[in-house]
C-alpha cells in the first residue's frame, strides 16, 4: 500500500519546505504532491527544493479545489493531506497517520494537535473535525461530490461523509505539533478578517448539508 501525500499551499514559503522534507523520508510515501493554490511568494521554489512534485495553478481555487486537483494528480490509493504551515511535523506524525488506512484498520485518519501550543492544541480540542492533516483511501475521496468547490468547508464535507458512512475513523494525536495562525501570517486586522472569511466558507458548506 503506497501513499501519496498531497499539500495544498497558498504563501507558506516559510514553512512548506520543512513539511515536505518530513514527508519525502517516509517508505511508504512514493510522491509528495504540492499545489500551489495561486501563490504571490516562493511557495513553489522552496516546495521543489524540498524534494515535492509542484502543480502551480494560475488562480486561486480555494483549499478543496487546490486539494482535489492534487488528487486528480496523484497516483497511489491512499493518500494523506496535509497543511503547508505546520511546525514541528516529524517522520513520526506521518507514520501514524499513515499505517492504520495502510494497514486496512481504518477508512480514514484525523490528525489532532498535542501538547503543541495552547491556541492551536484548544482550537483543535474543540474542532478536531476541522484538521487538515488526514489520511485516507482514494476510494472514499472519489465518491464525495463537488470537494472541489468547497473552500474551507472541505473538512466538514470529509468529515460529514465519514460519520453519515459510517467510516471508520481514528483521531490520531499528533504531539508537539502546530501551526501558523492567521493572525501570526497577516497581521491581527488581516488575519481576523481571513478566519472570519474562514468560518463564512465553512458555515456555507455547513448550510448546504443540513
Ligand atoms: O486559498 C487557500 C487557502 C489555504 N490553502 C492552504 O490550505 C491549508 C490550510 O489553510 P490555512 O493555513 O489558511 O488554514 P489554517 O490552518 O490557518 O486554518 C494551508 O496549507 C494553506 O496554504 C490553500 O491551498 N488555498
Ligand atoms: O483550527 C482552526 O480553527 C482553523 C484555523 O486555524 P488558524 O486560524 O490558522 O489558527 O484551522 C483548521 O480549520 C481549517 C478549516 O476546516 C482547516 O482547513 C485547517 O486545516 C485547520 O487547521
Amino acid at each position: 500500500m503506497k501513499v501519496s501525500v498531497v499539500i495544498p499551499a497558498y504563501n507558506e514559503e516559510k514553512t512548506i519546505g520543512d513539511v515536505v522534507s518530513s514527508a519525502v523520508l517516509i517508505p511508504l510515501v512514493t510522491e509528495v504532491i504540492v499545489v500551489d493554490d495561486g501563490s504571490e511568494d516562493n511557495t513553489a521554489i522552496e516546495a521543489t527544493n524540498a524534494g515535492a512534485r509542484v502543480i502551480s495553478l494560475s488562480n486561486n481555487l480555494g483549499k478543496g479545489g487546490a486539494m482535489m486537483v492534487g488528487v486528480k494528480h496523484s497516483l497511489n490509493s491512499i493518500l494523506l493531506f496535509l497543511d503547508a504551515d505546520l511546525i514541528g511535523l516529524t517522520q513520526k506524525h506521518v507514520t501514524d497517520l499513515i499505517l492504520p488506512v495502510c494497514r486496512g484498520a481504518m477508512d480514514m485518519t484525523v490528525g489532532v494537535f498535542g501538547h503543541g501550543r495552547f491556541a492551536t492544541d484548544l482550537a483543535q480540542f474543540f474542532a478536531p473535525f476541522l484538521s487538515g492533516q488526514r489520511a485516507v483511501r482514494r476510494e472514499i475521496i472519489e465518491k464525495i461530490s463537488d470537494l472541489e468547490v468547497t473552500r474551507f468547508g472541505v473538512e466538514i464535507a470529509l468529515t460529514r461523509y465519514a460519520s453519515e458512512n459510517n467510516l471508520r475513523v481514528q483521531e490520531v494525536e499528533l504531539k508537539d505539533l502546530t501551526h501558523v495562525m492567521k493572525e501570526e501570517k497577516l497581521g491581527m486586522v488581516k488575519g481576523l478578517l481571513a478566519r472570519l472569511k474562514m468560518y463564512w466558507e465553512i458555515a456555507q458548506y455547513v448550510k448546504k448539508g443540513s
